[in-house]
This record gives structure tokens, sequence and C-alpha cells, in this order.
């Protein structure tokens, strides 16, 4: 059988006819197998168009086919397919797709502050558990295969000697490297899977003040502290938006943003179904909001420090390389550098028509298919004195700043237009009264609004 003709019995294949659609769908859908073979039908001609597709057929047809495939096949929402959908070349969004399925492997952090990981993971094997160090990268993860015991009440676990934790949300803390002796700020940081691996790596010295907006979410952040006897950890609840009001002057700042979640997919799958674009709006603008607050509590005169770490555990573009663009346009004393991460993919520097500072690519990206880990996204930034900052800046690898033109800049202060936020401010207004339970005022629509 000629290559071309895989699995459709000789026949070339063919998309469905208005008609064929309409009985798919009066039949209750699609059948499974009637989908999967369509979607690597689809796929392997929109890989070879000029040869392989139907005469009078275009290209959207075919990728509107494949998405509405996708999204009954995997269960997405037709919106957020076609978001991650665009993400990758079209064989490789089929490879995340597929991935998001799978469960990622079980991994664990080291508590250095109680134990060493070759000592944790001698009393674990004696326990009945098979584990390997993660890779080279780290050196407190470990991989856990199978397990005959819960790893979630050993009595190592109890006592404190590693934490339950992806292998992605190491990255973020690896990327802000704390030092010994400093003042860092972890500004969304519940459950506090980095705010103790902070802690640790700050050898139970200085002090790190762990925030986080949801005070329910505080108690199990503050179980987490006292587990791994962290002894430097202060636990406070404010929005992360009243920084530096409340405090500031830190040598770093970790914004682990509240995010969509479309790194996490294979743990949470109602991400599938309940995410609008207006909750990517709205998300959005929160990040801008936060990393503005986060710089801003940044101290540049830090003699160690001076830098700022976001991540995010989703791959949308507009909660990572948008936000972090923005950044760095509305804050002219900051500047990208390198993550000190090993691997991960470059982020984006142009993405849909849209064109981000050149130094993004010193951003990183991580993918479920690629990296077997869940997605998520890290950027570190270097938080200059205000004032007399290079207008057009670029970015080395090194950090250096290659600065063009000089201006003396008085900055503003939490600069957002009024007129653009006044929509997203006024619903989360609307969500806070609903969570008290108060009647909130009418919606306006964002362009009226507007
Ligand atoms: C991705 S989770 C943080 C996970 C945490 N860093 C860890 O490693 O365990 C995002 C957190 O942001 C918090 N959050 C949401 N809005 C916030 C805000 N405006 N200010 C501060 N924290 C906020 C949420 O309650 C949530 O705990």
């Amino acid at each position: 059988m000629d290559e071309d003709e895989e699995e459709t019995d000789g026949e070339p294949f063919r998309l469905p006819t208005a008609e064929e659609k309409e009985a798919e769908s009066n039949a209750g859908g699609p059948d499974v197998h009637v989908v999967q073979r369509r979607m690597r039908q689809c796929v392997r001609v929109l890989g070879r168009f000029a040869k392989l597709a139907e005469k009078g057929r275009s290209r959207s047809e075919y990728i509107s086919q494949l998405l509405s495939d996708i999204s009954s096949y995997y269960g997405y929402n037709e919106f957020l397919a076609e978001k991650l959908f665009q993400l990758f070349p079209i064989p490789e969004a089929i490879e995340f797709f597929e991935a998001n399925e799978v469960p990622r492997p079980v991994t664990i952090r080291t508590n250095t502050l109680r134990t060493r990981r070759r000592d944790l993971a001698q009393a674990l094997i004696n326990r009945g558990v098979n584990l390997e160090p993660i890779g080279k990268w780290t050196n407190v993860g470990l991989q856990v295969f199978e397990s005959s015991v819960p790893i979630g009440a050993t009595p190592e676990y109890l006592a404190g000697h590693y934490m339950l934790q992806a292998a992605s949300s190491f990255l973020p803390v690896i990327a802000l490297s704390p030092q010994p002796n400093e003042r860092v700020l972890d500004m969304a940081s519940a459950p506090g899977g980095k705010t103790t691996h902070i802690a640790a790596l700050l050898q139970n010295t200085g002090v790190v003040f762990a925030n986080d907006a949801n005070k329910a979410r505080t108690k199990s952040l503050s179980a987490n502290v006292h587990r791994l006897g962290c002894k430097n950890v202060v636990v406070c609840s404010y929005d992360g938006r009243e920084f530096p009001k409340v405090m500031g002057g830190f040598d770093r700042v970790l914004l682990d943003a509240p995010c969509s979640g479309t790194g996490v997919i294979s743990k949470d799958s109602s991400v599938k179904v309940n995410k609008s674009d207006r909750d990517f709006t709205l998300l959005a603008h929160l990040q801008k909001q936060l990393i503005l607050c986060a710089i801003d509590s940044v101290s540049p005169d830090s003699k160690t420090g001076g830098c700022l770490v976001y991540s995010t555990c989703s791959v949308t573009v507009d909660e990572n390389e948008s936000v972090v663009d923005y950044a760095l346009r509305k804050r002219p004393n900051v500047r990208l550098v390198d993550t000190g991460l090993e691997f991960g993919r470059e982020g984006f520097t142009s993405y849909r028509g849209k064109k981000f500072h050149p130094s993004l690519s010193l951003t990183r990206r991580f993918y479920p298919h690629v990296h077997n880990m869940d997605g998520f996204y890290v950027a570190k930034f270097k938080v200059e004195k205000r004032g007399k900052v290079p207008k057009a800046a670029e970015s080395t690898a090194e950090g250096g700043l290659v600065g063009i033109e000089e201006e003396e800049g008085e900055q503003e202060k939490i600069a957002f237009d009024d007129a653009e936020d006044r929509p997203y401010l006024d619903e989360a207004k609307r969500r806070q009264m609903k969570a008290k339970g108060l009647k909130p005022p009418r919606r306006q629509t964002v362009e009226a609004a507007a």
C-alpha cells in the first residue's frame, strides 16, 4: 500500500461532507476510532498539503476538522484546544495533547534542612520504595517509580525529610538561587513547595516572607513550613498587589503567579473545559499587576541579589511572554537575565504577529511531551536602580546591558491605565462581593465599560 494511502483501504483520505458531519452529530458524535484515524490523516495531509490534499479543500478546512476532533477526542472546549494547538507545529501539538493524558512521574524533593538525599533514598528503599535521582540538573530530587507504602505518609515524610513536589516546581527556585542571609519574598506561596525549598537553600538563615492572598491556603503553607523545620519563614496573607507598600527592599522575589494551569492538565483535567477567553484576559491582567509590584519590591541596592523570578504552570503566551514583555516596557530599570537552567526551550520573541523584546529568548519554557514534566515557564529579571536607565536596552546572555540611549527616568509608580483597567478592577470587586455573599452590581461589558 502506498504510504500516502495508509489506513484508508487504498482510498485517498477525504474530509467529511457537511451531511456526513450532521449524521455524525445526530448519532451522538463520531466514533472514537474514526476520530483517531481522521486526526492522523489530517496531520499527514497538513504536512504534505500540495501532494495529499483533496482538490478544492483549503488548509483551514483540514485545520478546523482537526481542531474539532482534538476537542472531542481529548475533551477540551474548542477555545482552549485552539489556543494550545497554536503553540506548536501541528504534529507536536498532538504530542502535547497526548502527553496531557498521561500522569507525570511522582517526584520528591529532599529537605536538606533535615537530611541528605543519599540517606533519604536509602531510608525509602528500605521501606520498599523504588526510586532514582531525577536528573543531573537537581541534587535534591528523586523520582519514585513504585512504592509499597503511601509516599505521603511515611515516617520520613511526617518527619519532614522530603516534600512531594513536581519536578517542574524546582525550576523557579533554582533560577532564583537564594543566598544565605538574604531577605526573600515569595509573593504567592501556598502551599509552600517553593517557600520551603528557598528556606533550605538559605540554610535556615535570613528570612523568607511567604505570602498568599488566600488565607485558607496559608494553613497548609504553615503546616509544611513546620513539618520541614523551616525557622526562617514568616507567613503572611496580603494581596500581592499591596506590595511593596506593606514591605519592600527584598534581595530576591519569587512571583509564582496564579495562572490558568494549562501546564498541569494531566493533574487537573477540569482545566480542559473550564477556561474561557475572559479567564485568560482577567488572569493576564492580574499577572501584569502582580509582576510590577514584585519588581518594585526588589531592592536594586541588594549586594547579593536584586532579582525577581516570574513563573507559571501555564504554557500560554498571554500569561508568560506577554506579561514579561509588559513588565520590561513598564519598568525600564529591569532586564532579563539567564535563568541558569540547563534545559528548557527558549521563550517566544514573537508570536502570532506580536513582537516581544529580543531578550525574551532568555526565558524558558518546559513541556510535558518534551521534558516529561508539567508545563512551566520561568523568567529571571535583574532589577537596577531607577533614574538613569538605558532607554533602549539590549540584554546579553550574560545579563549585561548594552544601553543605547540614556534617559533621566523618574519612573511612574504602579502605572496602570485606569480606563483600560476599570473593567478588570470592577470584575475583581464583583467577585469579592460574591464571595462575601453580597449581590454585586450588574456587569458592564468590557467594551462598554472601556
Ligand atoms: C501557583 S499557586 C502558588 C504555588 C506555590 N508557589 C507553591 O510552590 O506551593 C498561586 C497562588 O497565588 C495565590 N494568589 C492568587 N491571587 C493572589 C494575589 N493577588 N496575591 C497573592 N497571591 C495570590 C493563590 O492563592 C495561589 O496559592
